[in-house]
């Protein structure tokens, strides 16, 4: 199929590891006309586009990258935010959240006004209540504001069961859902390897053991992998132009992603099927009874995470306008 030359813009706050990955990815796979990069380290803005448009002068991409505002970022078709402090060794992922927080709401703050048909896409952690936050400070309407979720936790579990049944990831269907963190499960009860359920697909297999074995492989893929590098790059880089790639070419590919769950009163990950507005709907998917306890849980882990933040928020606000006040006074 011939490129279609799009007028389109991707704009990426934060350009350190994720971001430059993500945009090396965009360049190689082009599906936009322009790369907009935003990061406070001038110095490293400013290196990474030189570093990252010597990838385009070869082979002529078609994709320009370039450093912009947050202002500039604001108008671009997909906003991808990596922005933010990453785990540090055995960190989780919402120790992240006080500092990411304060991050997502200076961005917000410095973005305004935001093109209101924009798609924000969240991968920086914690990224389910990051999601959340996202929508209320942008108020863009729910559907436009998405987190990369469960998608990469998806692609390490369908690795590992290729390996264990020699089949193509490709050929297997399998979703990690719920928290891109520890509360995350594994809807065992809908895996296709191929045609096959996992059940009949690997029928001696499937013990209680062996599912605690992946979930636990799946789980932990990314504190083992940072352990050794200090960060992951390569899978969120090539799942975030992905899902970048579904919504500007309208590709209605169904994928677990975080976004808001009504019911639920949170974010976190569910099939839905995605497209140029973001997601167009959720996908339905039939949970055992186990499953559906394990969503609950998960849910109200993460419930309770938001109203932690909420009152941070508050304090927050509070403490600024006493700052604001006392400075009234002093001038
Ligand atoms: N959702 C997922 O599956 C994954 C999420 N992550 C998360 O992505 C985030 C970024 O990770 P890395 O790129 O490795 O970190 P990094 O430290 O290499 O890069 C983060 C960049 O954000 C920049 N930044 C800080 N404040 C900013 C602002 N207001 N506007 C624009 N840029 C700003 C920093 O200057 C820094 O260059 C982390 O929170 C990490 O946990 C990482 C991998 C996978
Ligand atoms: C860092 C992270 O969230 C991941 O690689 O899954």
């Amino acid at each position: 199929m011939a490129h279609q030359r799009l007028k389109t813009s991707i704009a990426i706050l934060g350009c350190g590891d994720v971001g430059s990955t993500l945009a090396y990815t965009l360049i190689l796979n082009p599906i936009c006309s322009e790369v907009i990069l935003v990061d406070p380290k001038t110095a490293l803005l400013e290196a990474q586009v030189r570093d990252l448009s010597d990838a385009t002068y070869r082979g002529n991409t078609g994709t320009r990258v370039r450093a912009g505002t947050h202002r500039d970022a604001g108008q671009a078709d997909i906003v991808v935010i990596t922005a933010g402090a990453k785990q540090k060794i055995g960190e989780s992922r919402l120790s992240l959240l006080s500092r990411n927080l304060h991050i997502l709401s200076s961005i917000f703050k410095s973005m305004a006004p935001i093109n209101p048909n924009t798609i924000l896409l969240l991968v920086a952690n914690p990224v389910d209540i990051l999601t959340y936050f996202a929508q209320k400070m942008s108020g863009l309407p729910e559907s436009q504001v998405l987190g990369s979720g469960t998608t990469l936790d998806s692609a390490r579990l369908r690795g590992v069961l290729a390996q264990k049944t020699e089949v193509s990831p490709n050929s297997i269907d399998a979703y990690v859902l719920g928290e891109h963190g520890d509360s995350q499960f594994i809807a065992w009860s809908s895996i296709l390897i191929g045609t096959s359920p996992i059940r009949l697909a690997l029928p001696d297999q499937i013990t209680p053991a062996f599912k605690e074995e992946i979930a636990t492989h799946t789980r932990g893929a990314a504190a083992a992998i940072i352990a050794s590098k200090g960060c992951t790059a390569y899978g969120i880089g090539n799942m975030a132009a992905s899902i970048c790639k579904y919504i500007l070419f309208d590709q209605r590919t169904v994928r677990p992603i975080s976004f808001f769950q009504p019911s639920l009163g949170c974010c976190l990950s569910m099939p839905a099927v995605l497209g140029r507005k973001g997601i167009i709907r959720p996908m339905p998917i039939v949970l055992d009874e186990t499953e559906q306890e394990e969503l609950e849980n998960c849910a109200s882990h993460l419930r309770g995470v938001i109203a932690g933040a909420e009152k941070e928020l508050v304090a927050d606000k509070a403490l600024e306008k006493a700052l604001e006040a006392e400075a009234e006074k002093v001038f």
